[in-house]
C-alpha cells in the first residue's frame, strides 16, 4: 500500500541534454507565479550521484555515470518520502568537475509540488511508485549530443575529445540499454525538447489538477 502523499511529485526523464532541466525550470518559473514560490521546487537526480571522495581523479574519470548503479536512488527515494511526510531534507550537491559530491548540502523544505528531473528516474520502480505523473523527453539523440558537447565544454569543464569518448563508451550505450526502454513507463512523451509549449502547458494543467485532488 502506498503512503499518503502531501505533495505532488512529477518525474521528468530522458537522454542527457534532451531538455529535462529546461522544461523543469520553465514549469517552475511559470507555476511560481500562481503558487507561493515556497510551494514548488526542482530536484535533480544528478545530486544523488554517489560520493567518490575515496577515489583518485583517474579512477573517477573511468566511472560509468550513465549506469543506474552510479546513483543513490535509495537516498533519493528516502528524501522524497520524507518530503511527502512534510519533513525537510538536506540534498547533496555534486561537482561535475571533481566527479564527486561537494561538502555542501541544500536544506530543502517540504513543497506542494516537486519537479524531479534526471536521466535514469524511470528505470527505478522505487522512484516510479513515488511519482504522480511521469514525463519522457523524446529529443533526437543527435540533437542531444550537439547540446551536450556545447554544454559540457562551456559549463562542466570538459574537452571536446573527452565528451566524444564518453559519449561513445558509455552515454550512448547506456541510453540504449536503460534510458530509452524506460520510456514505456512515461505518462507523457514530449517530442522536440524543452521548448515544446503545448507539452509544457499540458504538464502545468496536470499539476494544477493534481493539486485540487
Ligand atoms: N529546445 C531547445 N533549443 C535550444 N537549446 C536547448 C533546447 N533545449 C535545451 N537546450 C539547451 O541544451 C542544453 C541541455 O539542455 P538541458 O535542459 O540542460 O538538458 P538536460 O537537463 O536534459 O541534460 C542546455 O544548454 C539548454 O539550454
Ligand atoms: N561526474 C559526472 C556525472 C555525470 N555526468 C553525466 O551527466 C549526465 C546526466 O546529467 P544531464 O544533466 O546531462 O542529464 C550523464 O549522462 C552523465 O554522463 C558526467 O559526465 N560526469
Amino acid at each position: 500500500m502506498s503512503e499518503q502523499r502531501s505533495c505532488v511529485i512529477i518525474g521528468i526523464a530522458g537522454a542527457s541534454a534532451s531538455g529535462k532541466s529546461l522544461i523543469a525550470q520553465t514549469i517552475y518559473n511559470e507555476l511560481m507565479a500562481e503558487l507561493d514560490a515556497a510551494e514548488i521546487g526542482v530536484i535533480s537526480e544528478d545530486c544523488y550521484y554517489r560520493d567518490q571522495g575515496h577515489l583518485t581523479m583517474e579512477e573517477r574519470i573511468k566511472t560509468n555515470y550513465d549506469h543506474p548503479r552510479a546513483l543513490d536512488h535509495e537516498l533519493l527515494a528516502e528524501q522524497l518520502r520524507a518530503l511527502s511526510r512534510g519533513e525537510a531534507v538536506d540534498i547533496p550537491q555534486y561537482s561535475y568537475v571533481a566527479h564527486t559530491r561537494t561538502s555542501e548540502t541544500i536544506h530543502f523544505l517540504p513543497k506542494k509540488v516537486i519537479i524531479l528531473e534526471g536521466i535514469l528516474l524511470l528505470t527505478d520502480p522505487l522512484l516510479r511508485e513515488l511519482m504522480d505523473a511521469s514525463i519522457f523527453m523524446d529529443t533526437p539523440l543527435d540533437i542531444c549530443l550537439i547540446r551536450r558537447l556545447q554544454r559540457d565544454v562551456e559549463e562542466r569543464g570538459r574537452s571536446m575529445d573527452s565528451v566524444l569518448q564518453q559519449y561513445r563508451d558509455t552515454v550512448r550505450p547506456m541510453f540504449l540499454q536503460f534510458i530509452e526502454p524506460s520510456k514505456q513507463h512515461a505518462d507523457i512523451i514530449v517530442p522536440r525538447g524543452g521548448r515544446n509549449r503545448i507539452a509544457t502547458d499540458m504538464i502545468k494543467s496536470r499539476i494544477r489538477h493534481l493539486l485540487l485532488d
